[in-house]
């Protein structure tokens, strides 16, 4: 099989916050990659902007760099090719907060006749500043885009309001808000696996499935990001946004077509038809320290710290199709693997033919994101030999790099995606505002039950599966969760 490269159209994308971690680490060697794939038209430009005094030269000793040693894609880049792609890549020193560099951004973005998008990849507290004078500076034109990171807001009110900042001088369908879950291969192939087949949609309900589970497992700790994250912890940081998107993803009635609104409404829906989260259906933990490594409150230089660094919850959704159906949702770091999965469990058959000996036996339909992106399905089928009717749960396995060969290795990643589909202008993999907004509409006011309650978070080993309440969270139900493991 050969994919096809659509090269898209010839773009300037402008990166403020050019000369952080995330630039560093993901956007500038994703479109390298795009570039090396044959997606980027000669006329396209990157320009970094951050308040660095350097000149082009500078940062193209900077992104090259940052390719070296970030890069991790296929081996088409030929070592040469860098050259190639730094000839595109320019830096303007510009402030977010005054008046410096701006006239120069304006000039070099003047008279050019391609997309012009302009990438918010700094802090959130600069995301309205921004806004406020591209426009004063004649660069918020009708066929402008702009890429706002995460987070958007760390509650409603701070979700609306920011929305609304953006909204005196973009229209909603120039703002790319970004979740780099939505731009993951297998997360769109949920929606491919769903629409596209006959097979599953009428399995797809409370009546033939009994709960699903949402594994979002990091080994990382919070690593150089301890001041962000303390502010945040996994709820805001994971489960507000990630999580919780392919939660509607998993959940969403199928829209209409597969265009931005008909999808982003489906999902909508989802958000507000989530019941409230009771007390006893979520359970927070914080990592100790182990194996040479620090535990949460030294790396946040916080001995007091309450935030948490894993968060699990039971989810129910009030609608017909999910009535009776619990979503078990759970996301930490310094867990025992870097595993995110999604798990549909379906109910055991009504009546079994076989003796006891055969056991109880349920499909699963496992849809794996990382590592090894692929899906099975644990099918039961007779254990080989004899001695009688035993049972055994195999995996109808599709991993996608054995089922599709070296494409399904070249697959790009997510930023690579996300950030083509901007310069395309399909918002698809990007939330709307009225999604976010709802999004936190959901979380305040679990957040705001803890903080009211003063709990401290359960703490939990380092290379563990989380705290052992959270275990208890599916015993309670006679269910367990899956084993983190690769
Ligand atoms: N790093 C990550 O893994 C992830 C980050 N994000 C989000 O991405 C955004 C950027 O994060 P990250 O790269 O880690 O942050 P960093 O702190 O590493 O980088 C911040 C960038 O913003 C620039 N900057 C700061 N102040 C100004 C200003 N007044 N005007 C212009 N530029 C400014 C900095 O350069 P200078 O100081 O020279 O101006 C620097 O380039 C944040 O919103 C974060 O939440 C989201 C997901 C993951
Ligand atoms: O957005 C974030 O995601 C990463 C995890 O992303 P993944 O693609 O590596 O699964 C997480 O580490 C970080 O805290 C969070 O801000």
């Amino acid at each position: 099989m050969v994919s096809r490269v659509i090269p898209v159209d010839p773009f300037d994308l402008v990166i403020f916050g050019g000369t952080g971690d995330l630039a560093r680490r993901k956007i500038l060697p994703a479109l390298f990659r795009r570039f090396c794939a044959g997606q980027m038209e000669d006329n396209s430009r990157i320009i970094g902007a951050a308040r660095a005094d350097m000149d082009d030269a500078g940062y193209r000793d900077f992104v090259r760099e940052a390719i070296a040693e970030f890069n991790t894609g296929p081996a088409t880049c030929e070592a040469g090719t860098v050259d190639g792609f730094l000839e595109r890549v320019g830096y303007v020193a510009v402030d977010a907060m005054g008046e410096d560099g701006w006239e120069e951004l304006g000039r070099r973005m003047r008279d050019r006749n391609v997309v012009q998008a302009f990438y918010f990849s700094v802090g959130p507290s600069l995301f309205g500043a921004l806004a406020e004078r591209l426009h004063a500076h004649g660069m918020a034109g009708e066929g402008t885009r702009i890429v706002v990171e995460k987070p958007f807001g760390r509650d409603e009110a701070s979700a609306r309001a920011l929305n609304a900042t953006l909204a005196e001088h973009f229209d909603e369908s120039q703002i790319y808000r970004i979740d780099h879950y939505l731009g993951k291969e297998t997360v769109q192939n949920l929606m491919a696996v769903r629409f596209g087949n006959m097979l599953f949609e009428p399995l797809w309900n409370s009546q033939y499935v009994d709960h699903i589970q949402i594994t979002v497992a990091e080994t990382v700790g919070v690593g150089g990001r301890g001041e962000y994250y303390d502010k945040s912890g996994a709820m805001r940081d994971m489960m507000q946004n990630h999580l919780m998107q392919l939660l509607c993803l998993i959940a969403m009635e199928p829209p209409a077509k597969f265009d931005p609104d008909a999808v982003r409404d489906e999902k909508l829906k989802v958000i507000r038809a989530l019941d409230p989260v009771e007390p006893q259906d979520i359970v927070r933990g914080q990592y100790t320290g182990g194996d040479g490594q620090p535990d949460y409150r030294t790396q946040v230089e916080n001995p007091d710290s309450r935030t948490e660094s894993f968060v699990a919850l039971k989810a129910r959704i009030s609608n017909w199709r999910w009535a009776g159906t619990p979503f078990y949702l759970r996301t930490g770091k310094r867990l025992r693997a870097k595993v995110s999965e999604i798990a549909v469990v379906f109910k055991e058959t009504p009546h079994s033919i076989f003796t006891e000996d055969a056991g109880r036996h349920r499909n699963i339909l496992t849809i794996r994101l990382q590592p090894n992106e692929g899906m099975d399905l644990g099918v039961t089928i007779k254990e080989p030999g004899p001695g009688g009717m035993r049972l055994v749960d195999v995996p109808l396995d599709m991993t996608f790099a054995d089922a599709l060969g070296p494409d399904a290795e070249d697959v790009p990643d997510a930023y690579e995606r996300l950030i083509m589909d901007v310069i395309r202008g399909n918002q698809t993999l990007f939330m709307r505002g009225d999604e976010v907004v709802a999004a936190w509409a959901w979380t305040d006011p679990i957040i705001a039950a803890w903080e009211e309650r003063g709990e401290a978070p359960k703490p939990y080993d380092s290379g563990s599966s989380g705290p052992e309440d959270a275990l208890a969270l599916l015993h309670h139900d006679g269910r367990r969760w899956r084993d983190i493991r690769v």
